[in-house]
């Protein structure tokens, strides 16, 4: 059962073995382009089949140690997975909720100047199909439905971010994302896995993006398994059918 691969073998790559404990074992997970498919607008993502009940059980055989580390609003994730997983960290880890009833909190860190979003909005408004989206600690210019402003959106980013130390811009799937400095997945992980519902326990963490890397060597500096899509798990489906085996394993 252990070494079993949740994938089929034809796949390239294989998926990763299964958790040898799932007891002892902590659940990490990216949300867009990992949990859910990329979809053409943020607003557009679907939760699959069974995807809610998956993370449920794994809620009940790990002992509640399931967490999704998103670059996401936590507000957003609530509308696609209402209170679902057990811990949630929104904002690329400027957010927690550390447990389902908890308050949202927000780290202490700089907001962008309103005149950005404003210059953002009025911006946007010149290439047809942008999107916009206001972060509190930050703002993503998307050019997933206008490709041609990819170049455009990127120097507009720069240059309103130049004179200010606390912001830099991010390059994202299909979006250019000015952040605040001195937060990463890496920095949430460690927090999420200092609570007691996840201490003492090995973190598993999945994404699949540039900003999930500081997730990926956080969980494997602490001894436990850091993977990315499609390196490690060739589609989002293939790593969610893993993620279903885990959660069918006796804990
Ligand atoms: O950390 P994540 O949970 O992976 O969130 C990363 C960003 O995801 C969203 O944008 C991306 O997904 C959209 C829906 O599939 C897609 O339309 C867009 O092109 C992608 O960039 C979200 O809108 C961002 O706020 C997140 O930071």
């Amino acid at each position: 059962m252990h070494s079993r691969r949740a994938s089929d073998p034809a796949q390239n790559p294989p998926a990763p073995p299964l958790p040898l404990n799932l007891a002892k074992t902590a659940f990490l997970l990216d949300f867009d382009g990992t949990l859910v498919d990329i979809a053409p607008t943020p607003d557009a993502v679907t939760v699959a089949p069974g995807l809610t009940e998956t993370l449920q059980r794994l809620r009940a055989v790990t002992g509640d140690a399931v967490a999704i580390i998103s670059g996401r609003t936590i507000e957003e994730i609530d509308q696609f997975l209402p209170h679902i997983v057990y811990a949630i960290s929104g904002e690329h880890g400027a957010a927690f909720r550390e447990a389902p009833d908890a308050a949202i909190t927000h780290l202490d860190l700089p907001s962008p100047p309103p005149e950005w979003l404003r210059q953002a909005r009025q911006f946007g408004a010149m290439h047809e199909g942008s999107i916009i989206e206001p972060k509190k600690n930050g703002l993503v210019l998307h050019y997933r439905n206008c490709p041609d402003a990819a170049a455009v959106f990127e120097r507009f980013a720069r240059e309103i971010t130049a004179d200010h130390t606390d912001f830099y811009v991010q390059p994202a799937k299909m979006a250019w994302e000015i952040r605040s400095k001195g937060v990463d997945k890496g920095k949430a992980l460690r927090r999420i896995m200092s609570l007691p519902k996840f201490r003492d326990k090995l973190p598993i963490f999945v994404g699949d993006d540039k900003t999930d890397i500081d997730g990926v060597h956080a969980a494997q500096a602490m001894g436990g398994k850091g993977y990315l899509i499609p390196e490690d798990f060739a589609t989002s489906d293939i790593f969610r059918a893993w993620l279903r085996h885990c959660a069918e394993m006796r804990p």
